[in-house]
């Protein structure tokens, strides 16, 4: 098995989500059930027997708080942790704010799900996963990767579509496939990376 380990986790449930509220660059703090799956991710993480040499979270409090809540139950609440905007989850434009279901009933089921969803079609105002891309992977590209080849064991809190931006291009998903890739609050993915920065193996921690 490599040691070239990369794990992803989205934040833990925000009071957004709860709300059921397009978030984007919002900067909502956690409900107790995040919190709960903040740790746990930590547990899951603890339990098997990963610690990790450095970290990588976004701008907002909801992927800081997950990330410091995770390390204090693996036991490295002091590791060092590199925040960037670059991580950020993606801009919902004219949609942040906006109930969710008001909004598939305002402009249909299908509009909604092509804003959430599409690959390169962005909701008014805001970014498509395609321009979350643009952003996100030139930081992973340059941040983060060399950290994994260099063996060094990577750990990054941050958003649904941001990480659907890197988990792309990891599992070497197509645009279609990418609108079926949904990442669940507060599970961690275990990547291990071979040499040439392909995916040796991963494991999403659901459960
Ligand atoms: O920004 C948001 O509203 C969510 O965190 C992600 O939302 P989505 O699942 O609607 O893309």
């Amino acid at each position: 098995m490599s040691d070239r380990l990369l794990v992803l986790c989205r934040h833990g449930q925000s009071d957004w989500n709860l709300k059921n509220l397009f978030t984007g660059w919002k900067d909502p703090g956690l409900t107790e059930l995040g919190v709960e799956e903040a740790k746990a991710a930590g547990r899951k993480l603890k339990n098997l027997g990963l610690t990790f040499d450095i970290a990588f979270t976004s701008d907002l409090s909801r992927a800081q708080e997950t990330l410091r809540l995770a390390l204090d139950e693996i036991g490295q609440p002091e590791l060092e942790t590199i925040r960037d905007w670059r991580l950020n989850e993606r801009d919902y434009g004219d949609l942040t704010g906006l109930n969710k279901d008001d909004a598939r009933k305002k402009w249909g089921e299908e509009q909604v799900h092509i804003w959430r969803r599409s690959y390169d079609i962005a909701p008014p105002g805001g970014e498509s996963l395609k321009d979350t891309v643009a952003r996100t992977l030139p930081y992973y590209v340059q941040e983060i990767l060399p950290q994994v080849l260099r063996g060094r064991h990577v750990l990054v809190s941050a958003h649904g579509n941001s990480l659907r931006a890197l988990v792309m291009v990891l599992e070497r998903l197509t645009p279609e496939g990418i609108l079926k890739r949904e990442l669940a609050t507060g599970v961690p993915i275990v990547y291990r990376l071979n040499a040439d920065s392909t995916v040796e193996s991963w494991q999403d921690l659901a459960g």
